[in-house]
C-alpha cells in the first residue's frame, strides 16, 4: 500500500476544524509489520481507518496493490474488502451478542464469493469455519457458542478469525491487545506473529504500548498530532531515536539492557489538534526546541538509510 499526503479533517460544530490526519505519506510493504505508535489523539486510529477506506479521506491518495482506491465507492470497494481487514480493540463491541460465533464467521463467507469466483457451498463454508478455528487455536465447539461465553482473549481470537475469513493480504489491527491482561496480551501478539508467518500477511499494527510494537513490528511510524514524525526500522527508531518525541516515548519504557534513560519522559499533554502549535507541532513540549522550531514546520527527511525524521535538530547517538 502506498499512501501519499493523506489528510482527514473533521468539521466540528461552531465551524471548527480538527485535522486528525494532517499529511501522511508512507508505504506498507508486502509481508511487513508496520507499527503505528503515538499518544492518544495522535491520529493512529483515524489513519488506520483511512487506509482501509472505512472513513473517507479529505485529500491525498491511497494505492493498494497498484490500484488507486482513494475515491472508490462502496460497490467498487467490495471485492477489495476481502483483501484488507481490520481488527479492533474492543473485542466485545464488534461481536453481535445474539448470534452464534459460527453464524457470525459464516456471514462474510456467504456474502463474498469463494476463490473460484462462485458462491460458496454450505460444505465449503463449514470447512472454512473449521480451518479458521484451527488457525486461531479455538475448539470447534466455539462455533456453537455466543460472544459472552468467552474471555477477552478468546473473543479477540474470534475477531481475528473473522478478519481472516476471506483470506486478506493486509490487516490493520487497531490496539488489538490494549484491553487485555498482560499475560493474555503476549498470547495474542504471538498469535498475530504465527499467523503472519503461516499466511504471509501484512499488518499495520496500531498500539500505544512500545513493548508490544517492539516485539511485533518490522518498521515503526511514530505519530504526533496527525503527522508521522519518525519512520524507520524498529531497531533504529526505538533504540536510536532521532526525534526528541520518540526519545521521550522510549525513555518511559524501562529497558534492561540500557542503564540510564536517554531522555526525560515526556511532560505536559498533547496540544489540541483544533489549535495545533505553529512551526514544529512538538515544539511546545520539546526539551531541545529552538527559535526556528516555533516558526518552521519540519518535513520528514532521511537521517540514514530508510530512517526518516521530521525535526530541525535530530538527535544523534553521540
Ligand atoms: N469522528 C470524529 N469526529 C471528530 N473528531 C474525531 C473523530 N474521530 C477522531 N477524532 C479526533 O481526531 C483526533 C485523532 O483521533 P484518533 O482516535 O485517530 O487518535 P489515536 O492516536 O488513535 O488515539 P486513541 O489511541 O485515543 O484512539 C483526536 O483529536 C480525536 O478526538
Amino acid at each position: 500500500m502506498e499512501v501519499r499526503d493523506i489528510r482527514k479533517t473533521y468539521h466540528l460544530p461552531r465551524g471548527q476544524t480538527l485535522k486528525a490526519v494532517d499529511g501522511v505519506s508512507l508505504s506498507v510493504m508486502p509481508g511487513e509489520v508496520l507499527g503505528l505508535v503515538g499518544e492518544s489523539g495522535s491520529g493512529k486510529s483515524t489513519l488506520g481507518r483511512c487506509l482501509l477506506r472505512l472513513t473517507d479521506v479529505s485529500s491525498g491518495q491511497i494505492v493498494f496493490e497498484g490500484q488507486d482506491i482513494t475515491h472508490l465507492g462502496e460497490r467498487a470497494m467490495r471485492p477489495l474488502r476481502q483483501r484488507m481487514q481490520m481488527v479492533f480493540q474492543d473485542s466485545y463491541a464488534s461481536l453481535n451478542p445474539r448470534r452464534r460465533i459460527g453464524d457470525l464467521l459464516a456471514e462474510p463467507l456467504r456474502v463474498h464469493p469463494g476463490p473460484d469466483g462462485r458462491k460458496r457451498s454450505h460444505a465449503a463454508i463449514t470447512a472454512r469455519l473449521h480451518e479458521l478455528m484451527e488457525l486461531v487455536s479455538l475448539p470447534l465447539s466455539a462455533l456453537e457458542r455466543y460472544a459472552h461465553e468467552f474471555s477477552g482473549g478468546q473473543r479477540q481470537r474470534i475477531n481475528i478469525a473473522r478478519a481472516l475469513a476471506l483470506s486478506p493480504r493486509l490487516i490493520v489491527a487497531d490496539e488489538p491487545v490494549s484491553a487485555l491482561d498482560v499475560s493474555v496480551q503476549a498470547q495474542i501478539v504471538n498469535l498475530f506473529t504465527d499467523l503472519q508467518t503461516r499466511l504471509g500477511l501484512t499488518y499495520v499494527f496500531v498500539a500505544h504500548d512500545l513493548a508490544v510494537v517492539r516485539q511485533i513490528s518490522t518498521r515503526v511510524a511514530v505519530m504526533y498530532l496527525g503527522v508521522v514524525v519518525e519512520l524507520g526500522e524498529t531497531d533504529a527508531v526505538l533504540h536510536h531515536p532521532a526525534h526528541p518525541y520518540t526519545a521521550a516515548l522510549t525513555a518511559a519504557v524501562p529497558r534492561p539492557e540500557v542503564g540510564a534513560p536517554r531522555a526525560a519522559p515526556l511532560g505536559g499533554d498533547i496540544p489540541s489538534p483544533i489549535a495545533r502549535p505553529a512551526g514544529c507541532r512538538f515544539h511546545t513540549r520539546c526539551p531541545a526546541a529552538q527559535e526556528r522550531c516555533k516558526v518552521e514546520d519540519p518535513a520528514l527527511r532521511p537521517v540514514s538509510q530508510g530512517h526518516f525524521v521530521a525535526c530541525h535538530f535530530p538527535l544523534t547517538d553521540d
